[in-house]
């Protein structure tokens, strides 16, 4: 039992950032004023005019949110060195690795997921992971057998050395180790001799894989991708369950049946919690994407202090480690880091009801994700020990339920486990958790918890927002509706706004797109949507304010103007293309003609050292995807209208004050000039430029919007 007298195994500050609150507040007022201008400039009433205003009306809105979400922020600290006075057993965990596709995702990314997880400070015989492949891919099942076998000598090696980072990929960046240790050196240049023989074996050709082995590997012939059964396999057994061994480790392929929903990662983590809960069924579950690997091996300790602390216990539902990332590009040029986004947002989060569940580096309790609310929590006590099963036999059982029909008729995925619906699981499943009154906690520990690969180039990081959009808007149009959570759920009102914050990933790129469509159009009808008398100080005072202000964030944050402009202009460019298109999906979902598919990230196997430098990495690449037509149709727009206004090709405004005046042209010009890499890529071929079949496109609906916009002047 756990005891009542123990100290708190962790601590919650919350912090004010005053400067912050008043210009969030000073920048609200602003956008209230401009909104109060629009309304009593009756005189200025017209269609773009309106338009304006309901855009304007948007992005105050769109504030609200942000500023209501980072206005309390807190700091979580972590007392792992009081977790065993306070609990007279270590809980056991769960481990799991999703995987779907070997080739977006190279196998021996995930196997450093894997032996980082293998290598955790934890008692091995505490610990199981379990490997999900969705891809039924034999190379990934050789690549763990192969993987085990190398963790025999590396976990023991990081143990003994107490090496932090436990993903050789990342531990042997380094080509030399001078240390004044010669037994350390020489096992170093053992261990990573064994870890090159280990990639070199991995790095195989997928195809040759069946071909070249027999015995175990039968299971995979005559299987596909979408159309195999269930396989389980026990790679690696910890039978006399010593405490410093390896935990135990298990592949598993759900069954797949073409034309069977699967619900993508949704259904995979459901089979997980299913196949693990008839095996060794730890109280707690860890899950990982297979490209976020451990960065701090006590990170089981850390997430244990907010989850077994008395009041935790009995609140908390899941603990979040924030995504870091690893070889970051210097300054972000895609805009993809999130670091500012963490450091306000994901604070600010704390300090409410708590995190969202970001899909990965999460720790849930197993009773919530079964559908428990706090209410049914009793004080049971806490005794833990690790399951005492014969692994192998178990697995015929959990054979069943993880065939496909398992979950007709259950409540898996609607009121169990993860829930269906959106391919952004993550936010749906931590939503409904919330909406039953749990909070959750981030955790973020020194060092970072888990780091990962973030999405390099144009295409993969726009494929991501883009599902990232129309995943929220799936959420937002459902029964699970985060409005519905806080009427008749017990979703906190701030934590409902918080939610709102992240369904408007969805909805501000059309408001975005409007406005940026008011620009060519008001220069094309020379006409003005921007007050031409003393209201013209609004606008520039919040454009002012809002530049300034991000930018202290950014330099405060230690990161560089550079960072700060690659950023701000991406701010545009995402949400334009990518979000706008994940807005389009949502309408043809919404009137069923077509239905949303989760596209794999892309994860690239990283350059050694820690900051890339390379320029032709930052640079923006460019593919035949629809993502990039917004976008392109827009600069394509700025520039002819710029083109109308230079020569003259205005028609006669209805009388100069209503005329397109010098605003319009200077907010053109900025929009463009946040558009140079498209601006470029109009002009470069290959992966640099944009596609050809995309500029015709975008032509051709240029051409479309200045016809229109002609004939709204003559009739
Ligand atoms: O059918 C599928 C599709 C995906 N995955 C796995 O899901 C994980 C996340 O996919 P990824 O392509 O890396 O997506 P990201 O955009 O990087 O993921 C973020 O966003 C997702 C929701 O959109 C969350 O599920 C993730 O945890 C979160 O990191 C990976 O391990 C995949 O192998 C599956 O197991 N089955
Ligand atoms: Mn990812």
């Amino acid at each position: 039992m756990a005891n009542p007298n123990s100290l708190p195994l962790y601590e919650k500050y919350w912090y004010k950032h005053n400067y912050k609150r008043v210009l969030d507040s000073f920048i609200l007022i602003l956008l209230l004023l401009l909104l109060g201008y629009r309304i009593i400039s009756i005189n200025n009433y017209s269609f773009h005019w309106f338009v304006a205003l309901i855009c304007e009306l948007w992005f105050t809105l769109s504030w609200v949110f942000t500023i209501s979400t980072q206005w309390n922020p807190a700091l979580i600290k972590t007392y792992p060195h009081l977790l065993l006075q306070s609990v007279q057993e270590l809980p056991p965990v769960d481990l799991f690795v999703t995987t779907a596709d070997d080739e977006l995702e190279p196998p021996i990314i995930t196997m450093n997921t894997v032996l980082s997880l293998l290598a955790l400070d934890y008692p091995s015989h505490k610990l199981a992971c379990y490997v999900s492949d969705d891809g039924c891919s034999p190379l990934i099942f050789y690549a763990l057998q192969e993987s085990s076998k190398f963790a025999k000598h590396w976990v023991p090696f990081c143990k003994k050395y107490k090496i932090q980072v436990r993903a050789p990929f990342r531990y042997f960046c380094d080509d030399e180790c001078t240390t004044n240790n010669e037994e350390f050196n020489h096992e170093w240049l053992r261990m990573k001799r064994m870890y090159e023989n280990l990639s070199h074996k991995i790095e195989v050709d997928p195809k040759s894989i069946p071909s070249l082995l027999e015995g175990e590997f039968d299971v995979f012939s005559n299987t596909q991708r979408t159309n195999h059964p269930t396989i389980i396999k026990v790679i690696w057994e910890n039978k006399e369950m010593v405490e410093d061994g390896l935990p135990h480790l298990i592949y598993i392929s759900r069954e797949k049946r073409p034309k069977q929903p699967h619900h993508f990662k949704a259904g995979a983590m459901n089979v997980l919690t299913r196949v693990s809960g008839l095996i060794t069924n730890a109280p707690f579950m860890l899950n990982v994407d297979c490209d976020m690997f451990v960065n701090n091996p006590n990170i089981v300790q850390h997430a244990m202090c907010i989850l077994l602390d008395s009041k935790g216990e009995k609140e908390v539902a899941f603990a979040q480690c924030p995504q870091q990332f690893y070889a970051t590009l210097k300054d972000d040029p895609f805009g993809n880091q999130m670091t500012i986004l963490l450091k306000y947002l994901g604070a600010g989060l704390a300090g409410l009801q708590g995190i969202f569940y970001g899909g990965t580096n999460c720790f849930h309790r197993r009773k919530v994700i079964y559908g428990l609310s706090p209410d049914d929590v009793e004080n049971e006590g806490r005794i833990y020990s690790p399951n005492d099963i014969n692994v192998t036999k178990a697995v015929e059982e959990a054979t069943q339920v993880a065939c496909y029909g398992y979950e007709y008729g259950t409540g898996w995925g609607k009121q169990v486990g993860w829930i269906y619906g959106s391919i952004t699981e993550d936010v749906l499943t931590g939503l409904t958790i919330h909406k039953k009154g749990w909070r959750s906690e981030l955790c973020t520990p020194d060092p970072v918890a888990f780091r990962g690969c973030a999405p390099i180039g144009g295409p993969t990081s726009m494929a991501q927002h883009k599902r990232w959009a129309t995943g929220m808007l799936e959420i937002f149009f459902s029964k699970h509706c985060p409005i519905f959570g806080t009427i008749f759920g017990k979703l906190s009102f701030r934590q409902f706004l918080a939610y709102m914050w992240i369904m408007n990933w969805g909805f501000n790129p059309v408001a975005l797109v409007c406005y940026s469509c008011l620009l060519p159009y008001c220069i094309i009808t020379n006409s003005n949507f921007l007050p031409k008398d003393w209201g013209i100080c609004i606008p520039i005072a919040l454009i002012v304010t809002y530049m300034v202000y991000t930018l202290v964030e950014y330099l405060i944050s230690g990161m560089t103007i550079r960072a700060w402009w690659n950023n701000q202009r991406m701010s545009l460019i995402t949400p334009m293309n990518a979000g706008f298109c994940g807005f389009i999906t949502i309408l043809l979902k919404l009137l069923g003609i077509s239905n949303t598919i989760f596209d794999i990230t892309k994860k690239d196997i990283p350059s050694s050292s820690d900051e890339v430098q390379d320029k032709d990495a930052s640079r923006h690449t460019f593919d035949k995807s629809l993502v990039f037509l917004p976008g392109t149709t827009i600069l394509l727009l700025q520039l002819t209208s710029i083109f109308i206004k230079l020569f003259g090709f205005q028609p006669q405004g209805l009388s100069e004050n209503y005329e397109c005046g010098v605003a319009e042209m200077l907010c053109s010009v900025y929009w463009i000039m946040s558009y140079w890499p498209f601006l470029r890529g109009l002009f470069e071929r290959g992966k640099y430029g944009i596609p050809f079949s995309t500029i015709r496109k975008g032509a051709a609906m240029t051409c479309l919007f200045v016809f229109l916009c002609r004939s709204t002047i003559s009739s």
